[in-house]
């Protein structure tokens, strides 16, 4: 018998004390709608007596999601829980969720209670919420490092005062498997009323065993999880709900158990919250990493090509990636090699790719990643029997200054190998820059798109140009990387000058496009 799990997420809770991380009212409501898209049961909208703003948000989260339930945090002080209730009373199903520390850390040196108060506190909080609330949930903060006869006696005194579901998380990142599973299975076993509850999971990352430790929990009874997209949150983070949603659906046959998610919309949450929040995404994330449906060594390259499932347990549709991706460098292999050329438009005999697959190794040897351009280029040699003649960038001057007109000095070899330099004047750096790059190549060339954007994070993000050219009757795209936006600014206009040229000498039959 397969057991629903219910999803609590906090992403616009726990996930916005993120160090760095500021949701305003809007980013807040358009996260909580893609989550009811995802399939969230419980959506936690915030804090809602943290602040005007939080308390705005929970609001309107609460009156404008249906699909999902919408809950606020709450200290177990009543002026808290009536915030909560005048923010979400308009929601369909209120509900609540109050928290007191039970550890002995806790509760000596930061609430400076003795635990019977705590139990005191703990079941006012519950009663008086239980008056307002239909749903209330109750939460032991720090359950992992809590006495378990404590937590015992405090959980069945909850549920008797209305608590319907119990959170046992585990705040600070510390417990392990084995001690979760011990923790949830003691629960179970001795709290007489547990019947009337659900309990539930929820997990930080410092150690980072969040995720496992929630899989964990949920072996050992727990009936919902609690996490954030992309595992955003205080620390170190909070469980990533995207990967125990997944490794629930994965390895289905052990845990007998799945979310609700529509999984093929995991992506598409996962980017939204990356883009709202600042946090990007390491490439190598579990399920949702630009790396996580990416192959580039050539026996991986070739397993796949042959049968996705030698290398690859999640398939990239299953969480909305549209397909895997081959990563050509060092490692990679002919077979790789072969597709992507294909892919390309070539109809390369099999003595030209082995021809250019050299070439493509000794580049892939001083290049980390080849890129289509590449390719290309290594083709378009061998097809033409010839090297790649081109323009290169040698040297970029730029005098910008509030009360001067920006003017750009660029010294840059030509196709035939000789060096040439111009200056040319221009109402912006940009603009000077490229007006002296058609000098320097004597014809016109009509800039039809322009785009910028970082290709990392932080001050030192390296900028990546993309522009759009007419030119010599031909239209191409180019793109430039470097630090400083003027150097990838000239790169991407001298790029897709060189493609124009390239596609005269060998036309493709499926002229890529140049994502941004
Ligand atoms: C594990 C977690 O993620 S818990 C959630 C953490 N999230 C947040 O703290 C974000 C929102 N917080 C806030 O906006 C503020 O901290 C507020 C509004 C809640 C409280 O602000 P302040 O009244 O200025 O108190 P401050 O934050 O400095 O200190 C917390 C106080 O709450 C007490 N406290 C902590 N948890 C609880 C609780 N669950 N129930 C009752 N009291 C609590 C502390 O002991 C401390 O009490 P003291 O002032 O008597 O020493
Ligand atoms: C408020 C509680 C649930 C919390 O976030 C934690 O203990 O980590
Ligand atoms: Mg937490």
């Amino acid at each position: 018998m397969v057991r629903k799990i219910n999803v609590f997420d906090t992403t616009l809770r726990d996930g916005e004390q993120t160090p760095g991380v500021n949701l305003n009212f809007e980013e807040k409501l358009q996260i909580a709608v893609q989550l009811e898209r995802l399939g969230v049961d419980i959506i936690e909208a915030g804090f809602p007596a943290a602040s005007e703003g939080d308390f705005q948000a929970v609001k309107t989260i609460a009156e404008t999601v249906k699909g999902s339930s919408v809950t606020g945090l709450s200290r177990s002080v009543r002026k808290e829980i009536d915030a909560a209730w005048d923010a979400l009373k308009v929601g369909t199903e209120p509900r609540i969720h109050v928290f007191i520390a039970t550890s002995p850390i806790h509760m000596e040196h930061k609430l400076r209670m003795t635990p019977d108060q705590v139990i005191e506190n703990a079941v006012d909080s519950v009663k008086y919420a239980s008056e307002r609330f239909p749903h209330v949930q109750w939460s032991a903060e720090d359950a992992c490092r809590s006495d378990l006869d404590f937590l015992v006696r405090i959980i069945e005194k909850v549920i008797d005062a209305g608590a319907e579901v119990i959170n046992l998380p585990d705040t600070v990142g510390y417990i392990t498997q084995e001690e979760i599973r011990h923790i949830f299975t003691y629960v179970r076993e001795n709290v007489p009323n547990i019947d009337k509850a659900i309990l539930s999971t929820h997990c930080h990352d410092d150690l980072g065993m969040a995720t496992a430790n929630s899989l964990a929990a949920i072996e050992a009874g727990a009936g919902q999880v609690e996490g954030t997209i992309n595992g955003i949150g205080e620390r170190a983070g909070n469980a990533a709900l995207e990967e125990i949603a997944v490794a629930l659906k994965i390895r289905n046959d052990h845990y007998q158990a799945e979310t609700g998610f529509t999984l093929n919309e995991i992506k598409r949450t996962s980017s939204l919250v990356s883009k709202l929040t600042g946090m990007i995404v390491p490439n190598n994330k579990a399920v949702i990493g630009d790396n996580a449906f990416a192959h580039e060594s050539g026996i991986h390259q070739d397993g796949v090509l042959k049968e996705t499932t030698t290398y690859e347990i999640i398939t990239p549709e299953l969480v909305g990636v549209s397909s895997n991706r081959m990563v050509l460098g060092k490692l990679s292999g002919r077979h790789a090699f072969k597709e992507k050329v294909q892919s390309l438009g070539y109809n390369a005999t099999e003595e030209e790719i082995n021809r250019v697959f050299k070439e493509f190794k000794r580049l892939a040897d001083k290049k980390k990643e080849i890129t289509d351009d590449d390719i290309f280029a290594l083709m378009t040699e061998e097809k033409a029997g010839e090297t790649i003649k081109h323009y290169d960038l040698q040297t970029l001057q730029v005098s910008y200054g509030t009360t001067n007109i920006p003017t750009a000095t660029i010294t840059m070899t030509n196709p035939d190998g000789e060096t040439l330099q111009e200056a040319a004047t221009g109402s912006g750096s940009v603009e000077a820059i490229y007006n002296t790059i058609e000098r320097i190549i004597g014809k016109e060339i009509v800039l039809k798109d322009y785009r910028i954007q970082s290709t990392t994070g932080g001050r030192d993000a390296l900028a990546e140009v993309y522009v759009q050219i007419e030119f010599d009757n031909d239209e191409a795209s180019g793109r430039g990387t470097a630090n400083d936006v003027l150097e990838a600014s000239a790169r991407a206009y001298i790029n897709a000058v060189n493609r124009v040229l390239n596609q005269k000498k060998w036309p493709r039959k499926n002229i890529e496009k140049i994502h941004v």
